[in-house]
């Protein structure tokens, strides 16, 4: 009943790569162990902080070295598995009404294989549509959105107040830290990010046919 309201502005939503579509981690411990058997790892469950690279550092210095050639190898972005009902989530985001989404994320300084293979995960994943919607920077905070979906614990640059509220993604080296309010986080896929999506509608700048309507 009554007029249509205009559409509002849409919900931009950027998604990191590693660790949110990408199992970074699961890669990372897989490349290690075929690559330096009998080495002391660390399991997942154990995994703390966004660097593995410290972590494996802390265990035994030489090892910082050893587990960064895994990730620097060739192939081994291109050959991570997708996170669980990532792919089907990007999808359905996608094609919500009124939703813009992108996917963001860091190239490592050693920059060689990482990026190209960014992009051919993504178009064999996802397909070429979504290749169009890649950012790649090493400054997210000087990119616009509403939400920026990932699981590096702080997200720093040169802009001190991003657009962006910034969802924890949980994964293993961050599910233990006790968050700052009112930050949030997103468990998995299966959890609510439709909700986390929506919470934002509302915060839209003044949608004129809207002003004078009885809050939902
Ligand atoms: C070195 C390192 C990189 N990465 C990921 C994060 C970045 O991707 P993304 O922004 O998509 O999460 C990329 C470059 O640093 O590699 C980790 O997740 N853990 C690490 O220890
Ligand atoms: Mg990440």
């Amino acid at each position: 009943m009554g007029m249509p309201a205009r559409r509002a502005r849409p919900v931009r939503v950027l998604v990191d790569m590693d660790c949110v579509l990408a199992d970074f981690e699961a890669g990372l411990l897989r490349g290690f162990l075929q690559r330096f058997p009998g080495e002391p790892h660390v399991p997942l469950e154990e995994r703390r902080g966004f660097s593995a690279r410290e972590q494996y550092r802390a265990l035994r210095p030489d090892l910082a070295d050893k587990v960064t050639t895994v990730f620097e190898a060739p192939g081994f972005f291109l050959g991570l598995e997708p996170i669980p009902g990532a792919l089907e989530a990007m999808r359905e985001m996608n094609d919500m009404q009124d939703t813009q989404v992108f996917i963001c994320t860091s190239p490592l300084m050693k920059y060689d294989h990482c990026v190209t293979e960014k992009y051919r995960w993504v178009e064999k994943h996802l397909g070429p549509q979504f290749v169009e919607r890649i950012i790649v920077t090493r400054d997210k905070t000087v990119i616009s959105g509403d939400l920026l979906i990932d699981d590096k614990e702080v997200i720093q640059g040169q802009e001190e107040t991003p657009s962006w509220e910034h969802i924890l993604f949980t994964c293993c080296h961050n599910q233990h830290l006790a968050l700052p309010p009112p930050q949030r986080r997103l468990r998995s896929w299966s959890d609510n990010w439709r909700e986390i999506i929506d919470s934002k509608r509302g915060a839209l700048p003044l949608d004129p046919d809207r002003l004078g309507l009885p809050q939902q």
